[in-house]
């Protein structure tokens, strides 16, 4: 498997905090990892640094062999975000949200891939809707379209399917599996083990900041045991001293 990220003794303190604590490990190219945590962990966190949105203490984070430092802004053409709440844009009517980032990006807008991706999230009757009248779901699937205009090669999530109901949740997942399918990769954060037990192939468990486990989840699944079990039994040994 070609390594395409590379996460080096990464440590992050606020103040005596340590929100992560000498973090290593690599994220394969073309498939899905996945980070989960108790609430605090570090991931979020952790995600950041590796887009280069805040700096850490010590360590490094690289992309294709490219350090990722904040301001890195070559590394984030190759990216997409998907973060709950990116507010700012809330007057914009969504068809103009849209082509507002496909110019940014410097691509064309309605694509035939980005009007697939908005059919399958069931947007097509919001285009004419301002974002900030929109319910929650409907604001998270224009910022997983959104992160996709520029066809990005990899897909950051974090907590991208709060907020959706089942259906739509179901679809987003099949978002993720498609980009898979393409050879692309992502990074997911979430709190939903059974979602990301049908989408991940990697999964990193944090506690306290420090990384307890790394699972291939098919040598997982091979061995009988469930994501949920490997979890409870690794935080559960964990303790803060
Ligand atoms: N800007 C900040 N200043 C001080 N402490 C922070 C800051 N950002 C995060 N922290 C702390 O760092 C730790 C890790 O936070 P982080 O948001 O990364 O956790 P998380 O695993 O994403 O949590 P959740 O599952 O609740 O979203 C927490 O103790 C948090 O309070």
């Amino acid at each position: 498997m070609e390594k395409l990220i590379q996460v080096n003794d990464i440590v992050k303190k606020y103040g005596s905090l340590s929100a992560l604590d000498r973090i290593t490990f690599t994220i394969p190219r073309g498939q899905v990892t996945a980070i989960v945590g108790p609430n605090g962990s570090g991931k979020t966190t952790l995600l950041k640094i590796m887009l280069g949105l805040i700096d850490a203490t010590s360590g490094s984070v690289s992309i294709g062999g490219r350090p990722v430092t904040s301001g890195s802004l070559e590394a984030r053409r190759k990216i997409g975000i998907v973060v709950e709440d990116q507010g700012a844009y809330g007057h914009m009517k969504v068809r103009k949200y849209l082509r507002f980032f496909s110019k940014l990006y410097g691509v064309p807008p309605w694509s035939r891939q980005v009007m697939n991706i908005v059919e399958a999230l069931d947007l097509s009757k919001y285009m004419d809707v301002e974002i900030a009248k929109l319910s929650k779901g409907n604001k998270q699937k224009v910022n997983i379209v959104r992160a996709l205009v520029h066809e990005p090669e990899i897909l950051f999530l974090d907590e991208a399917t709060d907020n959706l109901d089942p259906e739509v949740r179901e679809s987003v997942l099949d978002q993720i599996r498609r980009f898979r399918n393409e050879g692309k990769t992502v990074i997911m954060c979430s709190h939903n083990l059974h979602e990301v037990e049908q989408v991940a192939d990697q999964v990193l468990i944090l506690k306290f900041g420090k990384l307890l486990d790394s699972i291939r989840l098919d040598a997982a699944q091979q061995n009988g045991a469930t994501l949920n079990e490997i979890y409870m039994s690794a935080v559960k040994e964990m303790v803060h001293l």
